[in-house]
């Protein structure tokens, strides 16, 4: 263990409570009151090491360790840790940067147990590259919700499944109305993270208010992302599209069905509409936890999976959370003009689940003109098991059948003449991928343009959760599968070479849980899809959802 720490490693201390560092280099922070973690001194460093760890665990999680070493649903051991790591292979030296992954890593509070793997406070990870040596960092992001919990011992936000319990009726009352306001929802900013053009790096969920500034070197938390507008909302799209000229997000507006599209500028904290989608189908909005764009449009899913009034009031989470399947609300795709805000086209399409579109981009006639626009999103077959999936106690408790719902390429194809109907139908045989798929990226400057490589989490089966990374050719109809039996890998994530002409011209980085407890960053070749290096980490860490990547300078 310590042999993979260099005398580089050090963990910076930020006023925490005194951990248990020596000589001011490792400093730890016990997480929720839990017992305070040993450390072992090595020839040249203070590294918190991560074996026997009595109480670090809620009793719910030591129970499932036992059975199963993996630690991709286990709570983050500690609250922060960063040291050098010894990598295996080579890393090419043109790879500099941060490549930061968000995700909700804790999921207790004191003796409490959270049910969904979406409830977890937020742990940052930082994979620092710097000619080829390899730095990893992770903390805790201080939301307020976190910072509440740790200092109450018990969770005092709704978060997505979990609702604080109130000691009385009238406390239930307030809870209520401090709903209504946003005053209770969670600022627990776990689902991912994003560079601005700007250089400012936020972390995001789908509260509006849980939008927190981080420090991308120290993974410091900063301040709040605080909008100077005045649009209000309690609610938007985890997945703002994020390019070095654009920021654009959607609102959804619980009270008049519909979607109102947003774009920001770099340096700014405005966002400025650009246009409104009203719903064509159901009561509510239906859930966009991420949305395309092609060059001259931004795509508006309208999901039959749709925001629940009844259940966003609801105590106990409903099987759906705070969302209702309605079937007979249909789906819809609408087209809106970036430059006007227009709505140019607006199309029922068969019923689907999602929630990561890939990419999307516009089909031309030979003269150039504009004929449809293709979306593609990783699609459940328009089934929201998937949902229930992610319950921690599914995750922790599988048995070895194969449980993952089957899911494909979904490809929408929403013709631009003013036709009624669109399609939707499987892009590749989803048998290449194992019929899993979702957490995916592709080479950024593709965005909203016509691509070729997906690269995403898929199945070998039986599993529980996606446990491959493939590479999608979607020209070939082809894929490319890496596979470590027992592991869990989080979001692959392409970084392109600079100078690249080719799409798959650079690496994709991802994160591994292994069975034996384990982790380690992986890197893989763009193009061949083959390991070129790992590097252990000091412990297994946990899951984690979404990436972005910080270049040097
Ligand atoms: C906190 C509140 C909400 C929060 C919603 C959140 C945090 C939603 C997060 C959704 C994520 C991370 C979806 C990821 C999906 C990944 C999948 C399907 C992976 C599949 C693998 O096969 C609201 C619900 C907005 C309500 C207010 C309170
Ligand atoms: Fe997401």
């Amino acid at each position: 263990m310590a042999s993979m720490i260099s005398s580089m490693s050090s963990v910076k201390s930020y006023g925490f409570p005194p951990g248990v560092g020596v000589s001011g280099i490792a400093r730890i922070s016990p997480i929720f009151g839990i017992p305070k973690v040993s450390t072992k001194k090595t020839k040249t460093a203070t590294v918190n090491v991560a074996t026997d760890l009595p109480g670090i665990q809620s009793p719910l999680e030591k129970e499932t360790v036992e059975h199963r070493k993996l630690v991709a649903w286990t709570s983050v051991r500690q609250e922060r840790w960063e040291g050098e790591l010894v990598v295996e292979g080579e890393i090419p030296k043109w790879l500099s940067g941060t490549y930061l992954r968000n995700g909700p890593g804790l999921w207790h509070v004191g003796d409490y147990d959270f049910r969904h793997l979406f409830d977890g406070y937020a742990t940052l990870v930082g994979l620092h590259f710097n000619n080829g040596h390899l730095t990893m960092g992770h903390r805790q992001i201080e939301s307020e919700a976190y910072k509440a919990a740790k200092n109450s011992n018990k969770l005092c936000y709704r978060e997505f499944s979990e609702v604080p319990k109130h000691d009385n009726f009238l406390a239930y009352i307030g809870d209520l109305a401090n709903l209504f306001s946003g005053a209770s929802l969670t600022d627990n900013a776990n689902t991912g993270v994003v560079k601005l053009a700007d250089g400012r790096v936020v972390c995001l969920t789908e509260t509006i208010k849980g939008s927190i500034v981080v420090d991308p070197n120290t993974l410091d938390t900063l301040e709040k992302f605080e909008y100077t507008d005045s649009w209000g909302g309690l609610i938007h799209s985890a997945h703002p599209i994020v390019t070095d000229s654009e920021f654009i997000t959607l609102l959804p507006d619980l009270i008049n069905p519909g979607y109102m599209v947003a774009r920001m500028d770099p340096g700014t904290n405005e966002r400025k509409v650009i246009g409104r989608v009203d719903c064509r189908g159901g009561p509510s909005p239906g859930w966009v936890h991420s949305f395309p764009v092609t060059e001259h449009y931004v795509i508006v899913p309208e999901m039959p999976l749709r925001y629940c009034a009844q259940n966003l009031l609801k105590a106990e989470p409903t099987p759906l959370y705070k969302f209702r399947w309605y079937p007979e609300s249909k789906g819809f795709m609408h087209v809106m003009c970036k430059a006007s805000g227009k709505i140019v086209a607006s199309v029922e399409v068969p019923l689907f689940v999602t929630f990561h579109f890939i990419n999307a981009y516009e089909e031309k006639d030979e003269d150039g003109r504009i004929t449809g626009v293709i979306a593609d999103c990783c699609e459940h077959h328009a089934d929201t098991t998937i949902l229930d999936n992610l319950r921690l106690q599914n995750l922790r408790s599988w048995s070895g059948e194969d449980v993952l719902p089957d899911a494909r390429v979904g490809r929408f194809r929403i013709p631009m003449d003013g036709s009624k109907k669109g399609e939707l139908f499987a892009a590749l045989n989803a048998d290449e991928h194992g019929r899993g798929m979702d957490m995916c990226s592709i080479n950024p400057s593709f965005l909203g343009k016509p691509y070729r490589y997906v690269y995403a989490c898929g199945a070998q089966r039986p599993c529980n959760f996606p446990n491959t990374l493939t590479k999608i050719d979607l020209v070939d109809g082809k894929a490319k599968n890496w596979y470590d039996e027992g592991a869990v890998p989080s979001e692959p994530y392409f970084v392109a070479r600079p100078g690249a002409v080719e799409e798959d011209d650079g690496v994709v980085i991802s994160m591994i849980s292994d069975k034996n407890g384990e982790g380690y960053a992986l890197i893989l070749d763009g193009s061949t899809f083959e390991e070129i290096a790992r590097a252990k980490f000091p412990y297994g860490l946990p899951y984690g959802l979404h990436g972005c990547w910080v270049p040097k300078n």
